[in-house]
């Protein structure tokens, strides 16, 4: 995580610098990794996605939250390269959306260059190739494998010492999720919840300096909970930005750095979780398709419960 040493590596610090800011849509970031203009993108007669400005700031853990259908997932889409903006560039007429990563324009470029350049995502409905052993998935994950460069692939010593490379770092990775006795099982044998680690797992294969989850909670049981959240956090004090959507307030709540809230395809308000959440215009907006979500009460499931019942599920599949 090569970056680590350009931001402030403690939380406390790092939340007292976002706390001065002022708390409003497109505010400006002390340190931002990814800025985001203009950026517009219509399904027909829907706009999907409108987000006027938007900075995420290095080293810390932004919640992308809103109703479903809000456009988190099409924004991730279209930062990430696997859409086009409407108002793109590369279009004929196109209009002036920018977007810039670690300073470097992205609106030109594909899915697996944005990857390459430190920005990597998971999906909501995980990617896990069912057939193929947890090992094989996390090669896949590899910004250099052997087989992608041309002049590496012919030169036997010069790819397996890569190979090798690989697969230590995958097996280091493989340890870190407690996914290791695993590693030669096929994904498709794998929990839920054990798929979204696995998923995480292979998106750090490439030293990423920005993590984007999608709703990395989804479907995973309260046994795993606590771990995907400690695995989050770990990330975070070691450098990696994490962007994350996710619609499980409690996780939002304790992890979240700094809250973004999309509604109708528009950033709504932004700021620090406490505040954000208990603004009104957020629940209105929020409470607006989620009438059963209670965006403030944590006495249900308090990270202490969720801490004793994986300690109690660990101890039993040890
Ligand atoms: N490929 C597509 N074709 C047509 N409409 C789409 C397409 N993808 C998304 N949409 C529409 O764009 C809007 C935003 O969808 P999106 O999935 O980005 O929302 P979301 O905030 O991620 O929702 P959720 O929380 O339910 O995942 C929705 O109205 C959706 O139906």
């Amino acid at each position: 995580m090569s970056d680590a040493q350009n931001y402030p590596s403690d939380r406390a610090a790092l939340r007292a610098e976002l706390a001065t800011l002022d708390q409003v849509p497109g505010v400006a970031k002390p340190d931002p990794i990814l800025s985001v203009d203009s950026i517009v993108r219509r399904f027909g007669g829907l706009q999907a996605v409108k987000v006027d400005h938007l900075e995420v700031q290095r080293g810390a853990i932004t919640a992308l939250i809103g109703p479903n259908g809000a456009g988190k997932t099409t924004f991730f889409n279209l930062i990430t390269g696997f859409d086009r903006p409407s108002n793109g560039k590369r279009l004929i007429g196109g209009g002036d959306a920018t977007w810039t990563f670690n300073g470097k324009a992205l609106n030109r470029t594909g899915a697996s260059q944005v990857a390459r350049s430190g920005m990597v995502r998971t999906f909501q409905l995980t990617k896990a190739l069912s057939r193929m052993t947890v090992l094989e998935n996390m090669l896949i994950g590899a910004n250099d494998q052997p087989g992608e460069n041309l002049f590496v692939g012919l030169i036997k010593p010069l790819w397996a010492k890569r190979e090798r490379e690989n697969i230590a770092r995958a097996d280091e990775l493989l340890a870190r999720f407690k996914l290791d006795t695993k590693r030669d099982d096929m994904a498709g044998d794998l929990s839920g919840g054990q798929k979204k680690l696995l998923e995480m797992a292979r998106a750090l294969m490439s030293n990423p300096a920005m993590i984007m989850l999608d709703e990395p909670m989804a479907g995973v049981n309260p046994a795993l909970t606590q771990s995907l959240l400690d695995h989050i956090q770990a990330l975070r004090d070691e450098g990696t930005t994490v962007l994350f959507v996710e619609h499980d307030m409690h996780m939002v709540r304790h992890i979240s750095d700094w809250v973004v809230v999309m509604a109708q395809g528009t950033i709504i308000a932004e700021g620090e979780p406490e505040q954000v959440m208990a603004s009104e215009a957020v629940v209105d907006a929020y409470l607006g398709a989620h009438h059963d979500r209670d965006l403030g009460d944590d006495d249900v499931l308090t990270t202490g419960v969720i801490r004793a019942i994986a300690t109690e599920v660990e101890e039993e599949t040890r």
